[in-house]
């Protein structure tokens, strides 16, 4: 045990040039049980808002009117950062835009004043303190004044010690918070949908279960509506695989994807010599799907001529072959599929009324993927097992940032669109976890004019248009560094090294 001080108590402070205790430099019993509560504040915090109430509420108390700001990032290209302070906008973005990598890296407390960049940003003095690379984090603290000759040794001591209280604690808080959205086991998932290849809890997609059952083991006709890419191709399987007609196999047939001259024979069959180039008897798709259930996909998209035919079939529960002589009894159920509002279709003279009477016995309307938001978490989970095994890669799950991103993005409807974005991130992860994923596609368009550029200008002009529809910001949810994905201190390195100044993207009035 170490000698201790009846009064003031000492503590030796490492990093510190001069090597002064606190007593030495007249802290105060008040301060050290400040420091008590701060730790005491700090490990309570569960989350980076909760870290951040305690940092103010310290920083106010022992600072007054000082402004802060703490940031960390991770010096990798993943995107973990965090930044914090009640410095305004306008100046964090002076103040930042001024900072070099010599001031980050210095390993004591740096003073700083008469700085005409920090002048014209209101601040006098400024002492900053590069958090040194510890967890794999690096980042600075600064304390800001607008007066003049306010900064002592005792706020460098300080600035110290608070550091080596608040980094080990980010850094977990920063960990916890992007781990994860874990994939859910197959059994899982299989538990919270009672189709296999049917995932989702939420109460859109439960009543499109409830529909499932209430229908599969008739043989009534499912005619399934909804937008594009909302999984009826998936009901329609679930039916079949549900219905007593499941052993054997789901024919489909995709209106919209054959020419409308070989439909015909796609579905009713021909015989040998039907037509110039029938050299052989073909069997159609109704044929095949006797006993079973056929699957009219895009129904809407049936030409006219063949509707009547079609309907003639449901009627009658018989085909004709093309060219052929004789009627062919089927038994076939039949589950149709559109995203195009037949009703519509069916008032313009698309779509002939008595087949959509036919058609329209049992609906089925699958919900849009805006309207089932909490689905998503499953999904992605459900999707990273799909494709991860494909390319040899071991994903865990996504982090919560990326979860965060996916939840608020503006869905239209179509979960395909969500299923290719996981599938493009798992081919982009290195590690085990999606930590990061891109919304933005270029359509490639041919005969558009392609000029090639470098991708420093590409960078360059991309940077700036961002800057300048964030109107200059780079903090914060609407500024810059949030819209690029990009830590603040990282998009500000970038725009040193592109040569982007501050009165390239700030109109000044
Ligand atoms: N509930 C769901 N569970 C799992 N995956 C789903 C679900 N719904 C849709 N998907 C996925 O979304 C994609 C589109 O589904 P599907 O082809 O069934 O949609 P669709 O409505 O028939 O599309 P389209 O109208 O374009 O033919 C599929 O790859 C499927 O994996």
């Amino acid at each position: 045990m170490g000698k201790q001080h009846s009064s003031s108590p000492k503590v030796n402070i490492e990093n510190n040039k001069n090597k002064l205790s606190l007593g030495e430099l007249g802290y105060e019993t008040s301060t050290l049980s400040s420091l008590h509560h701060l730790c005491n504040n700090i490990n309570n915090a569960k989350s980076i808002s909760e870290f951040e109430g305690v940092i103010e509420a310290f920083v106010h108390q022992k600072f007054g009117d000082f402004f802060y700001v703490l940031s960390f990032f991770q010096d990798t290209q993943e995107n973990d950062f965090v930044f914090l302070g009640n410095l305004q906008e306008s100046l964090t973005n002076e103040y930042l835009l001024f900072l070099d990598d010599k001031i980050l890296s210095s390993e004591n407390p740096i003073l700083l004043k008469d700085n005409e960049l920090m002048k014209e940003a209101g601040i006098v003095e400024s002492m900053i303190l590069g958090l040194q690379q510890e967890f794999g984090m690096k980042g600075y603290l600064s304390l800001h004044s607008k007066k003049q000759a306010v900064f002592s040794e005792y706020h460098r001591q300080l600035l110290s010690i608070i550091s080596h209280i608040i980094i080990p604690r980010v850094y977990f808080i920063i960990n916890k918070e992007h781990h994860l959205t874990q994939i859910q086991s197959s059994n899982k998932i299989n538990q919270v949908s009672p189709f296999s290849n049917l995932i989702g809890v939420s109460p859109t997609i439960k009543e499109v279960y409830k529909l499932i059952n209430l229908v599969a083991l008739s043989d009534a006709t499912v005619l399934l509506l909804g937008e594009s890419g909302t999984g009826k191709e998936l009901v329609a399987k679930a039916i079949h695989d549900t219905s007593l007609r499941t052993n054997r196999e789901l024919i489909k047939v995709n209106c919209a994807a054959i020419p409308a001259s070989l439909l015909e024979s796609e579905l009713f069959g021909h015989e040998k010599g039907a037509f110039t180039g029938a050299n052989q008897k073909r069997i159609g798709k109704f044929e095949l799907a006797h006993e079973s259930t056929l699957f009219l996909d895009e129904i809407g998209e049936l030409p006219i001529e063949l509707q009547v035919k079609l309907l003639r079939v449901l009627q009658e529960k018989e085909i004709e072959r093309i060219g052929g002589q004789r009627t062919i009894k089927v038994d076939v159920r039949i589950i149709a599929a559109t995203n195009r509002n037949l009703e519509e279709e069916v008032s313009e003279g698309r779509f002939r009324l008595d087949l959509y009477y036919r058609l329209n016995v049992f609906p089925i309307t699958l919900p849009p993927l805006r309207e089932r938001k909490e689905d998503i978490p499953l999904l992605v989970a459900h999707f990273i097992e799909k494709y991860a095994p494909k390319v040899g890669k071991k994903i865990k799950g996504i982090s919560n940032k990326v979860l965060e991103k996916l939840l608020l993005h503006p869905w239209i409807g179509n979960i395909r669109e969500l299923e290719h974005l996981i599938e493009r991130s798992i081919l982009l992860t290195t590690g085990d976890i999606i930590k990061q994923i891109n919304f933005a596609e270029i359509p490639l368009q041919n005969n558009v004019e392609f000029e090639i550029k470098t991708l420093a200008t590409v960078e360059h002009d991309y940077i700036l248009k961002v800057l300048k529809l964030c109107n200059g910001r780079i903090f914060g949810q609407n500024g810059a560094a949030v819209r690029l994905n990009l830590p603040p201190t990282t998009l500000i390195s970038k725009m040193k090294k592109l040569g982007i100044k501050k009165e390239h993207f700030v109109t000044i009035n």
